[in-house]
């Protein structure tokens, strides 16, 4: 492609984002995207020098006025800043000004540079005209000469003084950055969004839009501060400092706000050292920041190192690093999770992102690929903030090649081939493989032997895992097919610790129809379902042929239960498994037929409310259970008897609304004592 057109492209482009950050307050990329952009523009220019238009976006700062306000022109222009991303970068920073300062004779040779660091707001510039100590007027800072006359909404601002509490140069241009904490942005687009008006993508464009209102009734409302960092046009001989850091505190004394994280430094290690500092802290600051400024602290020096065309020599802005890159998703690979979800992940070409190499990316779920609209082959934004896992933000899909395909979520688990699930109020999707899916084995295994479970002492998750990794057990069934002889080869095994596991196994081999339940892990399956399970259905192969509404008659089994049930039993994988168990001589005790012959609770739901005589509620509940019946906590039309002591409170009323039979603890004794 010709240069010239494809710089003339490029610049078109930045100078329409441009119009939509800086005069519309509505990017419609990131920051990250276009950093980019400009990036390449630079580069572009490097290599063409002969090419570079004193309208290039690379030699301006920011966009032109809106034309609604008032037009102020700056008595001195207000720049932007060079940026460093790296030390390398901010050693040459250190190097030049270092060199600039020796060759003016300021510095010995030896001498290393003093430095003011201070934070990088991330709002946007402001200048305020003071003469005689008043606020004469305030000024965006608009394409660097020529600014918006914005006083009337600055002045409905309180951290701005419109007096100074002290003695003041005959004419002050204070300048700073208006922003908007992360909290008060977050509460204004919720406000917005209740009001059905229009929500900010973040807080610094949140106080631009703020600012910016030709009501300055609408300014007051929103909750923008003020800090001060720097100064214009100063008229008077009044010496207010003669360092960064000496000014700085002479604004505070003047009533601005002037961040405390500032420190004066020495060299490009103490510049580094506050950069890693605050790099660890921002978090912890109510406002964004996006990244920290270094200036040279004496003003002579200042003066003498001057400005390029954008931005001054003295200073430089070192940046975050990205946390937001694009690359192209190669492949969509589905995971299966330890408990059986499934989530798609983005095998991306390498990018740098966050400080790191990153070629994964979560997808999260299927809703969420959708409302991104990630194909494979996309060109994606991808994002890694801090320690967590890195995510694909969105696509784009003007970068679409037209031959791929939209992704669809598999049917059939990609590790065991069973059907995968999703219920109808869930993202996620599952693989209903359970016990026989390998992804989730091991959890299933350490599951099944827990001690709520079948209850195997000494087959803890380090074991289970040591097994399945050594081929040892593909399932729940294996275990019971494990002898002393094979665990002694086990790495760290002793015969007496293997023949005490083989004893514990061979007695959970007589287990309870409720733990056997329990055990298999089916999805909603818990404890007191499992006893609830084993009560109304007495035998494993009545529940496994149950029906929905056999599954629903069920106290406390509503239609997710139920269903998650259904379909344990319908995989066959599910039904080998427990085939299996049973041939290697699991036996399940019918603990229901022998003592719970009690028609007068099996089957029968209790609610105990109030104080009872002689009993306490748990033991009563343990009667009732351990004689076939059921204890809930609530009273509803399923509820068979209420018994209840004194103070007896709501339930009892609830019993009477709805005509439920209302014992006392002696009739309870008598109902136990019926068989
Ligand atoms: N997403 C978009 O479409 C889009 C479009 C244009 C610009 N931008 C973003 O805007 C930025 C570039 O704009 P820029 O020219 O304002 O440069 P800049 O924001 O990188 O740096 C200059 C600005 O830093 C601010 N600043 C904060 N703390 C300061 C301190 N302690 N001392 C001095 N100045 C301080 C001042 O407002 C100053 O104008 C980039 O981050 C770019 O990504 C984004
Ligand atoms: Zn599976």
């Amino acid at each position: 492609m010709d240069i010239q057109f494809q710089l003339e492209q490029l610049r078109q482009e930045i100078r329409r984002h441009d119009y939509a950050y800086y005069v519309k307050d509505e990017p419609t990329i990131s920051d990250f995207e276009y950093d980019a952009l400009m990036r390449q523009l630079i580069e572009l220019e490097k290599a063409h020098p002969e090419l570079v238009t004193p309208d290039s976006p690379t030699q301006r700062v920011g966009g032109a006025p809106l034309s609604e306000f008032a037009q102020i022109k700056h008595a001195q222009a207000m720049l932007s800043l060079g940026n460093v991303f790296s030390r390398e970068e901010l050693n040459s920073f250190d190097k030049r000004v270092r060199d600039g300062l020796v060759d003016a004779g300021l510095l010995g040779n030896a001498q290393e540079v003093e430095y003011n660091c201070e934070l990088k707001f991330d709002g946007l510039a402001i200048s305020l005209r003071y003469e005689k100590g008043k606020l004469i007027h305030a000024a965006t800072r608009g394409d660097g000469f020529v600014g918006e006359d914005v006083t009337a909404n600055v002045r409905t601002m309180k951290s701005v003084p419109l007096v100074l509490n002290n003695v003041s140069p005959d004419v002050l241009e204070v300048r700073g950055e208006i922003l908007m904490n992360r909290q008060d942005f977050l509460m204004l687009n919720q406000r917005q969004l209740s009001l059905g008006e229009k929500t900010f993508v973040n807080p610094r464009n949140a106080a631009a839009g703020s600012l910016r209102q030709l009501d300055p009734r609408l300014t007051a409302k929103r909750p923008l501060r003020f800090f001060a960092y720097g100064w214009g046009e100063i008229k008077g001989d009044l010496d207010i400092g003669q360092t960064q850091s000496e000014r700085l505190d002479y604004l505070a004394s003047l009533g601005f706000v002037v961040a405390k994280e500032r420190r004066v430094v020495k060299g490009s290690e103490g510049l580094y050292q506050f950069f890693e500092h605050i790099a660890q802290t921002r978090n912890t600051l109510p406002f964004d920041i996006d990244g920290v400024v270094y200036k040279v602290n004496s003003l002579l020096q200042q003066q003498t190192l001057g400005f390029v065309s954008r931005a001054p020599r003295f200073a430089v802005a070192h940046k975050f690093p990205a946390e937001e890159a694009q690359t192209i998703v190669e492949s969509i690979d589905i995971q299966v999770g330890r408990t059986g979800a499934l989530t798609p992940v983005a095998r991306l070409r390498p990018v740098f992102v966050g400080g790191v190499t990153i070629t994964n990316a979560t997808l999260h779920n299927e809703d969420e690929i959708k409302r991104k609209d990630v194909w494979i082959g996309d060109t994606v934004i991808v994002r890694r903030a801090g320690d967590v896992i890195p995510e694909v933000v969105r696509s784009l899909p003007e970068y679409r090649p037209i031959f791929v395909q939209p992704f669809v979520m598999v049917t059939h688990c990609p590790v065991c081939g069973s059907a995968v699930e999703r219920l109808p109020d869930e993202s996620v999707s599952r693989c209903s493989g359970g016990l026989f899916c390998e992804a989730q084995r091991k959890q299933s295994i350490i599951h099944a032997v827990s001690r709520k479970a079948l209850n195997i002492d000494g087959l803890g998750e380090k074991l289970v895992e040591q097994l399945v990794d050594t081929d040892c057990i593909h399932s729940i069934a294996d275990v019971y097919k494990l002898s002393v002889e094979k665990l002694i080869l086990l790495e760290r095994m002793g015969r007496k610790s293997a023949e005490n596991l083989i004893a514990a196994i061979e007695k959970s081999k007589h287990t309870s129809l409720e733990r056997l339940i329990y055990s298999l892990g089916i999805r909603h399956v818990g404890e007191s379902t499992a006893r609830d399970l084993a009560n109304a259905f007495k035998r494993l192969d009545n529940l496994a042929s149950a029906s929905m509404d056999d599954l629903l008659a069920v106290n406390d089994v509503g239609p997710i239960v139920a269903a998650s049930i259904a379909k344990f039993f319908a995989e066959q994988h599910n039904k080998d498994v427990i085939a299996a168990l049973f041939e290697a001589g699991l036996t399940v005790q019918d603990v229901q037929l022998a003592s719970n012959t009690n028609d007068a609770i099996v089957g029968k739901t209790f609610v105990i409310t109030g104080t009872l005589p002689t009993w306490k509620r748990e033991e009563a509940s343990q009667y009732i259970i351990q004689a076939g019946g059921k204890v809930s906590g609530s009273v509803s039309k399923k509820t068979d008897y209420v018994v209840a002591g004194s103070d007896a409170g709501s339930k009892l009323e609830k019993a009477q609304t709805l005509g439920i039979k209302v014992i006392d603890e002696a009739e309870l004794r008598g109902l136990l004592a019926q068989h």
